[in-house]
């Protein structure tokens, strides 16, 4: 059955035939055969609701948590006074200073798992969009089209004052609107192709058929193919235009059918993938009588389970604070099985919760320490010349370089300091000036959100009228910085603010940041029907199947999949230390996966 991805019930004729007539019905619709309630996981989302069918699949559309703050024709909100709010390139430089600050207990893997996890439910298609389709949107042929949406900069920039840059080329968010699924003049809703519930999207795709280009249909394996350093690889494509950086000849590496982005989700991607194909082998062996498709599913299962208990059990608590989140019902502190799910909650992501994942890259080093497997330092590599060149990752000791430095260098700072790559040159060698801080601001005018004070009493129940409503959230030295810059409180933009709030108690982030992952994360535990802590599930886990995931941790996975990864410390989003020293993979301090558990 045609679903209408907007409405989510089947598409009526009257609907397919406007569809039909504007050649868009493969977009704006999901093909969902007949859903059998005992089936494993579908790779594309669909009959992940029994109800809605086609909720959960790919191009499930976005929600919001407040409603959309836009002037007419979509453009930006204005000011109090009516005027036009500051320009996003002044508000980054001004409420995010440019340096270098490490943060001296975690490791660089902190941001490369946490985009990873975002890229589960979140698709790149908009930088996509302006990198490879409209590319001129500071020259007067972007003047004209609406499309274009470039961060102007101003006259005194602090750096551009010398480098005669005064624009850097930035596109409007795509929407069912853009793709013409929903008329000009409704109500913006944001297109993710991703599907929004979290089941390794970025690692199996999810569109409808790819999973059968990756399949080998044989013992449940994926494809994977050696590169020229002989290190193991998902099927490339030589030709492709996405990894513009491959140093060509000899860099030929570039996913087929996996995104070729920043280079630790990259890593992380490759990783998770090649874990697939070892959980079926350890399965095959195990229990030789499986066919492939059970082999396949039940290595899959197992993939996303182990993926989600990182994320949940040891990154997350980390960052929102472990206590927090137990209160808030988002981690559970026994090991055994739970069930929050409702049926009657669709399985939708809000707009909220990936644009504020953006927080995330004041804490990016963009200095990436290279180290051998021996841990002995190597070199710095440019973090940003390594997006769209995972070539680099198929010659050399790149890959086992990358990987030794995510476990053996330090994060960057959590603070309002960003690093000077990330608010210059974020873009490396695609862009020539990418500030991705005034890109995210900007980005939540295009998006329509409300302003941070209608977030912040959204999650504290309370009101912010004056810029003193807000002492007890930033210390008076960012309050000041914000009364500088905005003319009045609800001038604020969401990132403005969470630039400056004070970190939640317990945890690394900003208040309003927490409030809203965790609004998020409590909708996905309620309306994802395979969701690995269930009992009652299709292929559930058994009590002591749990207990196995529970313990896997991401030391154990780079132990097992990493290439080269012989020792490690167990807690390897924390920094070496004495407490938390390199021990050998062999080590029962490791958290490894073991799948006796399902032997039948
Ligand atoms: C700490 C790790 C990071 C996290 C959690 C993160 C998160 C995100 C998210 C959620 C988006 C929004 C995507 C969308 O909805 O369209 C985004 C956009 C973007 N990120 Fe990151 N990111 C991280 C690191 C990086 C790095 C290392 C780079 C560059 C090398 C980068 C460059 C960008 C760019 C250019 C965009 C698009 C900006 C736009 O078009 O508005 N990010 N990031």
């Amino acid at each position: 059955v045609l679903y209408d991805c907007i409405s989510g019930q089947p598409a009526n004729s009257t609907q397919l035939r406007i569809y039909a007539e504007r050649n868009n019905i493969e977009v704006c619709t999901v093909d969902v055969k007949p859903c059998d309630p005992e089936e494993w996981q579908r790779v594309d989302g669909s009959c992940n609701n029994l109800k809605y069918p086609s909720r959960g699949a790919f191009r499930t559309p976005t929600i919001r948590l407040l409603p959309l703050d836009f002037s007419p024709n979509y453009e930006p909100r204005k000011a109090c006074d009516g005027g036009d709010l500051e320009l996003p390139r002044k508000l980054r430089t001004e409420l995010l200073c440019s340096g270098k600050v490490s943060e001296m207990k975690l490791t660089q893997l902190v941001s490369y798992y946490i985009l990873f996890s975002t890229g589960d439910i979140n698709s790149i298609h908009d930088p996509l969009n302006y990198l490879f389709n409209i590319t001129y949107c500071c020259t007067p042929k972007g003047k004209d089209d609406y499309r274009c949406t470039p961060i102007k900069v101003p006259v005194h920039d602090p750096v551009h004052r010398f480098s005669g840059i005064s624009c850097m080329n930035l596109t409007r968010p795509q929407s069912f609107q853009t793709y013409g699924c929903l008329d000009n003049n409704t109500d913006f809703v944001r297109i993710v192709f991703q599907t929004p519930i979290y089941d390794l999207s970025n690692v199996y795709n999810f569109e409808q058929g790819f999973i059968n280009h990756i399949r080998t249909f044989k013992n449940g394996l994926l494809k994977i193919y050696p590169a020229e350093n002989g290190l193991l690889f998902p099927e490339t494509d030589p030709e492709s235009i996405i990894c513009k950086l491959n140093q060509r000849p000899r860099e030929t590496l570039c996913h087929k059918y996996l995104s070729n982005n920043a280079i630790g989700p990259n890593i992380m991607t490759i990783l998770f993938y090649r874990q697939h194909n070892k959980i079926a082998e350890e399965l095959h062996k195990l229990n030789p009588s499986w066919n492939d498709d059970r082999l396949f599913f039940t290595a899959r299962n197992i993939n996303i389970a182990i993926s989600l208990q990182i994320l949940l059990y040891e990154l997350l608590p980390i960052l929102l604070g472990r206590k927090n989140l137990i209160k808030d019902g988002i981690i559970s502190c026994d090991e055994g099985f739970r069930d929050l799910y409702d049926e009657n909650i669709e399985p939708l992501m809000t707009d909220e919760y990936a644009y504020v994942h953006r927080w995330f890259h004041v804490i990016q080093e963009t200095s990436m320490k290279f180290y051998d497997k021996d841990g002995y330092f190597v070199k710095t590599y440019p973090l940003v010349n390594a997006t769209g060149h995972t070539g680099m990752l198929g010659v050399d000791d790149n890959m086992v370089y990358i990987t030794q430095g995510s476990f053996r260098q330090q994060s960057g700072g959590f603070d309002f300091i960003i690093d000077p790559d990330m608010s210059e040159r974020a873009l490396g060698g695609f862009q020539l000036a990418t500030d991705v801080g005034a890109f995210d601001l900007a980005k939540g005018r295009y998006f329509g959100f409300s302003p941070y004070i209608k977030y912040k009493e959204f999650c504290t129940k309370k009101s912010y009228k004056k810029f003193s409503d807000l002492k007890d959230s930033f210390s008076s030295e960012r309050l000041y910085r914000l009364m500088e810059e905005y003319k009045c409180p609800s001038d604020i933009d969401l990132m403005g603010g969470l630039w400056a709030e004070n970190f939640v108690k317990g945890g690394m982030v900003p208040e309003t940041l927490y409030c809203l992952l965790v609004e998020q994360l409590r909708r996905t535990l309620a309306s994802d029907r395979y969701w690995y802590e269930r009992p009652n599930r299709p292929h559930a886990f058994t009590e002591d199947q749990l207990k196995a995931i529970r313990k896997v941790t991401i030391a154990g996975v780079l132990c097992w999949v990493g290439d080269h990864v012989t020792e490690i410390q167990p807690k390897a989003f924390y920094i070496i230390s004495a407490k938390n020293p390199l021990v050998k993979c062999s080590s029962s301090k490791i958290g490894k996966l073991d799948l006796s558990a399902w032997k039948e």
